[in-house]
């Protein structure tokens, strides 16, 4: 059969777009559209009968409105994708099975403890897929000895557990979650064969554990000692200045075929940095490992993951390559959702994301496509090298590689095979290639090897200038009119850690809306894109929807001032309770609540996990967002840089069923972070108006008041955090002391407006 044969649109395909019908979804996306217009109609009626506030009111709800009509856009017409990985194997010979190149990123040997990358490692190299395929690449931005020790302990056990997961069908192929689930089981029954070795791989696991923890133990002058033989490329280094370490830890030397035997090749990566070079975060070590792995390997897949996320279905490759080979159309790239392992009860930091990838997943899937995550996202190597769907030739000279992908001409000739869809199948051509191309691989790492090229710009390799690279890659994908599909197999694709604690989950969502703004106020924002390039109009919203977060901080505290406001002036934003105008301003938020009810009782999701999402929706939006715009402002006005502020990874809470242990995990904690400043004056503020009720004359109303409760009720944690909380979970005394400046501050700014009583 030939080639063609295999892949062609007329047998049945290996992947299908099902359109959703959310019924309710729709219904209420229009009653809660038109009772927001019969709310703003009625504001703007009633306008001249009131003051300042009932404006500021009216400005916010239209900002409410416009983001509502951008989140119904987004999620009009749902649909969701599915695989057929058994037609993928009846179709196509393992030996024919394209070629994959897996990234793996990690910063920090303390923020990103050396195990967790060492499981996410394992779980690749483990995954169900012709190993000589398989390459596997881990960035080290710490430039940490123990990473890299951490990394060749790993690739010893790996020799044992990778034929061990294969040969029992191991569900869970990252040792730590495998061993930390209580009935350890395989694909295969329970023989007594299996037993043993599972101890023995529970043992070795042991043993490596012990490994790492004891090098991490050891303090840094006690490290000098051992900085010889391998190690001897890390003396010396500072992280920030240093040259690159590229260490080839496992080369799979299979000349020919190798079916099971063997692992795929695995490779250490730390690239050069100089103070005066910016290395651009997450999106530079992106590039370094595309360059490097184009020159080592060159497959035409790539996967990339976050060290944090491990492969948690060992079939993830077979379930992409079903949507990459298919013929029909090519997809620019394949997204699975993110979810995470030992996610704490009920999502007390509204960090896991999982009403957000069903619905707005579900609607951009019915649009051009899932949004670039970060990470376990699988792309087309031509396609981050810049090419459109429609000059599909790829053909470029070499002067104009060279110019565009920078002076090194192997890496030159690799983007031209890439380029043109000339990729090689097998990872293991020739016997010892990764060695032979080390040198040239430690040229394309170094750091001032972009600096005539057009890495990071728009078109090629991940974009730099946002520190959320995810989104804005793939902007510039769609952008192109590339489309993409999201990939949602059971079980679950990927698992990662979500942040807990309230610094951590604040400084992550700073991040994002950050990230978000950079790309809004830069030339590629999407509503420039649609007019000038192939973005879909209705995908444009969808970008905007989220970028837009930043933005939407405004309204959010302007709001959120509102009550305590009208309570210090005496004044109103709400009509008296007896007025029959409070439904109109009632009504849409009851409908509001109802649909989001709705969608967390459709996920399975409990009351609890609602009102936690709706709170921490609250405490973002004041807090980090509110700073994400300062800060996007400054770096504005060149003030300062925006960066990029690594997550801590939990390796404790992971596996912990026991009910007090969650109870302290969920517990919300504070630093020193000016991220808890508006909420703490907002709860001043709250607590202040609901003390200065002095009977209702024409001025304020009990809707104020009972708005500075609910208000406090979203802030409690700010609330225990200024009476109850001590230590981390209290609010630091220099945040009480600017918040409570703050507050009075706008106490005496307003109270003049306050009539005299009679
Ligand atoms: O200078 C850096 C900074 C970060 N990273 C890596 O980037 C990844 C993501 O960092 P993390 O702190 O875990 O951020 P998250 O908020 O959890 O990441 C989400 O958001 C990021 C964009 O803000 C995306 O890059 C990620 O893929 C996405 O999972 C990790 O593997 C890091 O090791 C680097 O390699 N170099
Ligand atoms: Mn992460």
């Amino acid at each position: 059969m030939a080639k063609a044969d295999r892949y062609s649109p007329s047998s049945s395909p290996l992947y299908e777009r099902f359109p959703l019908k959310y019924t309710s979804h729709r219904i209420l996306d229009v009653v809660v559209s038109l009772l927001l217009a019969s709310l703003l109609i009625y504001r703007l009626l009633h306008l001249h009968h009131h003051g300042i506030a009932w404006l500021i009111a009216l400005s916010c709800e239209s900002w409410f409105a416009f983001f509502w009509l951008l989140a119904v856009s987004t999620k009009w017409t749902p649909a969701e994708f599915k695989t057929y990985p058994e037609r993928l194997s009846e179709r196509v010979e393992e030996r024919e099975l394209p070629a994959v190149d897996m990234f793996v990123t990690t910063a920090d040997p303390v923020l990103e403890p050396p195990i967790i990358t060492v499981n996410t490692v394992l779980s690749l190299m483990a995954v169900d897929y012709p190993v000589s395929k398989l390459a596997c690449y881990v960035s080290d931005d710490g430039c940490s000895p123990l990473t890299y020790y951490s990394l060749v302990e790993a690739s010893k056990f790996a020799r044992l557990w990778v034929p061990f997961c294969k040969k029992y069908n191991v569900h869970v192929r990252a040792p730590f979650r495998y061993f930390s689930v209580a009935e350890v089981s395989s694909g295969n029954g329970e023989s007594s064969e299996f037993r043993q070795e599972c101890e023995k791989m529970k043992e070795e696991y042991g043993k490596l554990c012990c490994k790492i923890e004891e090098a991490t133990g050891k303090q840094p002058s006690s490290w000098d000692v051992t900085y010889s033989g391998d190690l001897a490329a890390f003396a010396h280094v500072e992280r920030r200045n240093h040259p690159t370490i590229i260490k080839v830890i496992w080369e799979n030397k299979y000349d020919t075929w190798a079916g099971e035997e063997g692992l795929p090749h695995l490779v250490y990566i730390s690239r050069e940095k100089r103070p005066e070079h910016p290395h651009h975060y997450k999106a530079g070590a992106m590039n370094v490992l595309t360059r490097v792995s184009g020159v080592m390997t060159n497959a035409p897949f790539m996967l990339n993951v976050d060290c944090d996320m491990y492969a948690n279905n060992p079939l993830i490759v077979r379930y992409a390559m079903c949507v990459l080979l298919d013929a029909r159309r090519e997809e620019g790239f394949v997204q699975f959702p993110q979810s995470f392992y030992g996610a704490l009860k009920d999502d007390p930091f509204g960090n896991q994301l999982v009403v957000l990838f069903q619905f707005v997943g579900a609607g951009i899937s019915g649009i051009q496509g899932a949004f670039y995550g970060g990470t376990g996202c699988f792309h087309r190597r031509k396609v981050i090298y810049g090419l459109c769907p429609v000059d599909n030739t790829g053909e470029f000279s070499e002067k104009e590689l060279l110019r565009i992908f920078g002076t090194s001409i192997e890496f030159a000739e690799s983007a031209g095979l890439a380029l043109k869809g000339h990729t090689n199948s097998q990872t293991n051509t020739s016997r010892g290639r990764l060695l032979d191309s080390v040198e040239v691989a430690n040229q394309v790492a170094g750091c001032s090897y972009e600096s005539s090229s057009n890495w990071g710009k728009p078109n090629i390799g991940w974009q730099y200038g946002s520190t959320t690279e995810d989104v804005l890659t793939g902007l510039g994908i769609h952008t192109r009119g590339w489309s993409s599909v999201m990939c949602n197999p059971y079980p679950v694709a990927f698992l990662g850690c979500a942040p807990t604690g309230g610094p951590a989950s604040l400084t992550q969502q700073k991040r994002w809306a950050t990230g978000l703004l950079e790309i809004l106020i830069s030339g590629r924002n999407p509503l420039i894109s649609v007019f000038t390039a192939k973005l879909q109009f209705r995908q444009c919203l969808a970008y905007l929807w989220i970028m837009i977060w930043g933005l939407r901080s405004i309204p959010e505290l302007c709001y959120s001032l509102l009550p305590a406001y009208c309570l210090i002036t005496n004044s109103n934003f709400l009509p008296k309770l007896q007025d029959p105008g409070i439904y109109i301003v009632i009504a849409p938020l009851a409908a509001y609540t109802v649909y989001t009810l709705l969608e967390y009782s459709q996920t399975g999701l409990s009351i609890r996990a609602w009102w936690n999402n709706m709170r921490m929706a609250r405490i973002v939006a004041t807090g980090p967002r509110f700073l994400s715009l300062l800060s996007v402002i400054c770096k504005v006005l060149g003030l300062s840089e925006t960066v990029f502020e690594v997550t801590q990874k939990d390796t404790t809470s992971s596996s912990d069923d026991d009910q007090s242990q969650h109870d302290v995990a969920s517990r919300f904690t504070f630093d020193g972070s000016l991220m808890f400043v508006p909420g703490t004056v907002l709860v001043n503020l709250a607590a202040l108006g609901i003390g200065l009720v002095t009977g209702f004359g024409d001025g304020s109303g009990l809707g104020e008041v009972i708005s500075c409760v609910v208000l406090l009720s979203f802030f409690w944690p700010f609330v225990e955090g200024l009476f109850v909380g001590r230590g981390k979970y209290g609010i630091p005394l220099a945040t009480v002391g600017k918040s409570f400046t703050l507050a009075l501050v706008f106490v005496l700014s307003f109270i003049t407006r306050r009539p005299k009583s009679a």
